[in-house]
């Protein structure tokens, strides 16, 4: 589709630009380059139905290339699609051991899902989102890929500011921008372009760094990016947060062919300005792109953190154990956390977290129902065959059904007596089935089914 930039677009970017602005606007009529993450959180990551030959020289999961949503691959997290500029955004926030982590602008979770497989699966990673409808597919896609550690919160930056100043070891910025990068990845997108939207754009952003420079702990990582070539949304914020916060540096990062220096001209012409990094589509094989790796200077202070105790009560651990008996070969125990019927394994016990609002706490293992507990599709997608005790891989045509919320009728009767089993397709674990009578009944989530 021809994407049809304004007259003012095009005015600007070649003032800005000269010769090179008419390559970058054909750059923007061609075709989008696709790409995939594998997911190293799964034990047999690799065993996927997709080519590999083109691997992302800047990534050790990313490859270019498309896939298909409707695959297994994807359905059980061992696939996420997400364009090749925007994979090295979580490299450049680079997660150290002991980080806690923070994604301030979320959803959809590219970004997140990507730091939780650089991350120590100990470490804790907050991924936020403002809007509530963007964040529950956020929530939907940390599960999808089997993450455990995430805490995922539906707040605005201000709302962290009461009980998070200097708590975050690394925070990521993805900021909402005017998405000029993306045009031809999303050609309507265009018609919400205007001068006076890339300023009111620009404003928004400084407000969320104005958050993140406070959330930030001294000796912390703050990584801006924005899918957008608009100065103002770019050096000129890092020479705003650089002017405003003197104990704000950038750093250098590392640019692999095709990745630009950011431009002093379109700041207040400081040299720093070209440690940032661009992406634009006519040099570099994605879509175009912002980014920047700040430090925040001084000696982290110790903070106290108040663990709230985990408030399981005998007669719901008796249920967790008694379906872990039946079901599972490993007991969950550490962290338990009950959230009205909801049982966690949370990935955080400070209660500092009680402040906001929080969508899901590390791994949803299930809700407590009349005299049972009933396991969550999230903690089949985050185990690994091993530690479940039955099994069973659908057939092509068992699947098809499955997914569509039919239950499948066995032809003999297996020893499963009344379990809750782990289905799998071509081998890959995406939900439970309840077994019951030579039938396993479907309780794939009705969200969920096609
Ligand atoms: C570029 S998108 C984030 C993409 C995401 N990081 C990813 O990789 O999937 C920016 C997000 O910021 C959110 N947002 C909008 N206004 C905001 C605000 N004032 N503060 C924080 N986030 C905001 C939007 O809802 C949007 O989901």
């Amino acid at each position: 589709m021809r994407v049809d930039l304004s007259k003012e677009f095009k005015e600007k970017y070649q003032k800005l630009l000269g010769d090179r602005a008419e390559k970058i606007f054909q750059a923007i009529q061609a075709d989008s380059i696709d790409a995939f993450r594998l997911n190293p959180l799964k034990d047999d990551f690799k065993n996927v139905k997709v080519s590999l030959d083109a691997p992302i020289p800047y990534s050790n999961v990313g490859y270019y290339g498309s896939i298909d949503g409707k695959q297994i691959d994807h359905i059980a997290g061992y696939l996420y699609s997400q364009e090749p500029s925007a994979m090295y955004v979580a490299e450049l926030v680079a997660p150290e051991k002991n980080d806690r982590i923070l994604d301030l602008c979320a959803a959809p979770g590219s970004k997140s899902t990507y730091l939780a497989t650089l991350m120590d699966p100990q470490d804790i990673l907050v991924s936020n989102e403002i809007n509530h409808q963007r964040a529950k597919v956020l929530s939907s896609n940390i599960e999808r890929m089997g993450i455990t550690n995430t805490i995922v919160t539906n707040n605005s930056p201000q709302e962290f500011e009461k009980g998070f100043n200097e708590y975050f070891d690394k925070i990521l910025v993805d900021a909402p921008c005017s998405g000029e990068g993306m045009f031809r990845k999303d050609p309507e997108s265009v018609k919400y372009w205007s001068p006076e939207y890339v300023e009111q754009c620009a404003n928004r952003q400084r407000h969320i760094l104005d958050s993140a420079y406070k959330l930030l702990k001294p000796g912390g990582r703050l990584v801006y990016s924005t899918c957008t070539f608009s100065p103002e949304e770019n050096e000129a914020n890092i020479e705003y947060l650089l002017k405003t916060y003197p104990d704000m540096k950038l750093n250098e990062v590392k640019k692999y062919p095709g990745m630009e220096d950011g431009v002093p001209a379109w700041g207040n012409n400081d040299p720093e300005l070209k440690k940032a990094l661009r992406m634009f589509p006519d040099n570099f094989k994605g879509e175009g792109h912002f980014m920047c790796q700040l430090q925040k200077s001084g000696a982290e202070s110790k903070l106290r953190i108040k663990q709230l105790k985990q408030n399981l009560k005998k007669p719901d651990l008796e249920l967790l154990k008694k379906f872990a008996q039946t079901n599972l070969e490993v007991l969950p125990q550490d962290n338990l956390l009950r959230v009205k019927d909801f049982l966690y394994q949370a990935a955080s016990l400070d209660s500092r977290f009680s402040s906001l609002h929080v969508m899901r706490n590390g791994l949803n293992i299930g809700e407590f129902k009349k005299n049972r507990l009933e396991p969550d599709i999230a903690m089949v997608l985050a185990t690994q065959a091993s530690d479940l005790k039955a099994i069973y891989n659908l057939s092509d045509e068992e699947y098809k059904k499955y997914l569509h919320g039919e239950s499948v009728i066995l032809d003999t009767q297996p020893d499963f007596s009344n379990k809750w089993i782990g289905l799998s397709y071509q081998n890959k674990l995406f939900s439970w089935g309840r077994y019951s009578n030579k039938q396993i009944k479907n309780v794939y989530p009705k969200g969920l089914r096609r």
